[in-house]
Formats: structure tokens, sequence, C-alpha cells
């Protein structure tokens, strides 16, 4: 069996949430934070041999105060964030060990994504090397041109349009090369891997599969959980529930 790391990048300063007391992967969702959604989305999969999330360093105290012991009996590494999301990967591959078959990078702010679609895109990585979960563009696209108010400048047409999601993921030889040509900070790892010029699949997402990004994501991912069956195995509870959170 092909054996997979997951990153689960924390480390950002969720800016868009708007809370002065969280950051948005340790913000309450049905009585856990944020991240451990996330993580418990992969920690019960046999194929998944490493867990590693990246913290940002100012908040590393508060966190292994808060999860430490929990994270032993989870085996849940954890690896310091950097100023860029690009540079807090970049952390955590070095941690990755090599007897890994591939990388799943996922953000810990997508606390809701579905069993079905993790082994979909964890399928076409090991087909192709590299996939994402993606979701085709619905909406019509406007490009804005600044002013107060800001007007249309463009409609740009969605045709062949997908929004990237996470999981992200790649053969390790080949994100570990991707981020070795690293030139700049991106916004996602899959424009790394293009930029040495390999193909990256995508597979179709959900807009379940969403980003918590501001605190309307968060209430909309109230109501995903509700409908999400639970991660594999089914009912697996783990040693946080009920925990309380950051205070
Ligand atoms: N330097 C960074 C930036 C982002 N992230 C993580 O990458 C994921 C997606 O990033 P994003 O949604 O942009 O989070 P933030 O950068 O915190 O959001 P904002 O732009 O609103 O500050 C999040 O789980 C975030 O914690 C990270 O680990 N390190
Ligand atoms: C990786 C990602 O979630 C794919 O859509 C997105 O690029 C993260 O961007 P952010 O600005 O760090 O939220």
């Amino acid at each position: 069996m092909p054996t997979f790391a997951v990153v689960l990048p924390a480390a950002g300063r969720s800016t868009r949430f708007r809370d002065p007391n969280y950051k948005k992967p340790f913000a309450n969702l049905g009585g856990r934070a944020v991240w451990l959604h996330s993580a418990e989305r992969f920690l019960n999969r046999k194929d998944v041999k490493q867990v590693i999330v990246v913290v940002a360093e100012e908040d590393r105290e508060e966190f292994g105060r808060k999860f430490g012991a929990n994270l032993a009996i989870m085996g849940v590494e954890v690896c310091p964030g950097g100023a860029e999301r690009t540079d807090s990967i970049q952390n955590a591959l070095a941690k990755v060990r090599d007897e890994i078959d591939f990388v799943a990078i996922h953000d810990a702010a997508r606390p809701c994504t579905a069993d079905k679609l993790i082994d979909q895109v964890f399928a076409a990585a090991e087909q192709h090397g590299a996939a994402i979960l993606a979701i085709p563009v619905a909406a019509t696209l406007k490009r804005a041109a600044p002013g107060k108010p800001a007007t249309i400048a463009e409609t740009v047409d969605r045709a062949g349009l997908w929004e990237a999601q996470t999981p992200q993921v790649f053969r390790r030889e080949l994100i570990n090369k991707a981020y070795a040509a690293r030139t700049a900070a991106l916004t996602d790892d899959a424009q790394l891997v293009e930029r040495i010029g390999a193909s990256v699949a995508l597979v179709e997402g959900s807009a379940l599969n969403l980003k918590i990004t501001t605190k309307d994501d968060l209430r909309l991912a109230e109501q995903v959980l509700k409908v999400l069956p639970k991660a594999k195995p089914e009912g697996f509870s783990h040693p946080f529930a009920g925990d309380d959170l950051w205070r």
C-alpha cells in the first residue's frame, strides 16, 4: 500500500477571520478546534503514516499547553510556520520521513473534507504523480477596476476555470523537487509543481469542502458538519472530544 504523510498548515495570520481572540484553525467548531476536525479526516486512515501540523512560532506555547499530551497520543508532529504559506509547507517537508511515498498538503482551515474525496485525490496522485481537489467555477467572474466604489473592468470568461482546493497530493520526490526550485511565495503548492513542468490532475471536489476564511465560513462549516459522515472508521471518538478551547 502506498504511504502518505499529511501536512496541515495552520500557521497563517487569519487576517480575514477578524477575531481578536482566535486564529481560525483554533476557533471553536462544534466543540473542537477547527484544525482537529481537519486532522481527524486523516488520522484514522491506514495509508497515512505521518501527520505534521504547522503552527506559528507565536502560537507554539499555547498550542503545546492545549494539545501537547493528546498530540503524542495521536502521533501528530508539530513544526514551526513561516511568513508565507509556502514557507510553512517547506518547513514541514523537511520533516517528512524518507520512506513516505506521497505528501498530502491540506489546509488546517478545511475541516469538512469527505472521506470519498480524500480517497479519490489520493488515488489520482498514485496514478498521476500529482493531483488536487478543485471545483469548476460556477459563478460569473468580474475583474474590478479600482475606485470608490470599485467598478467592473471586465468579465472574465469562466470556461475551463477551476477553483483549487486541498488536499493537494504529490509524490514526495516531486514536491521536494518543486520546492527546491521555489523562487516566490505562492498561494498553493500545485503552482510550484506546474512551474517545474509537471502535470497535476484535477479531481472534482465539493463546495462543502470549504476553506474557513471569514466568520461566515465558520457558520457554514457548522452546518456542513451536521451532514458530513464521521471520518473512517465510523464514530471514531477523539481524545479531544468535548475539550474546551483556547481561552
Ligand atoms: N504563513 C502561512 C499562511 C497560511 N497558512 C495556512 O494555510 C492555510 C490557508 O491559508 P489562508 O486561508 O490564507 O489562512 P491565513 O493566511 O491565516 O488567512 P488570511 O489571509 O486571512 O490571513 C490556513 O490553514 C493557514 O493557517 C500557514 O500555515 N502559514
Ligand atoms: C491552497 C488553497 O486553499 C487553494 O485554494 C488556497 O490557495 C489558500 O490560499 P490562502 O490565501 O492561503 O487562503
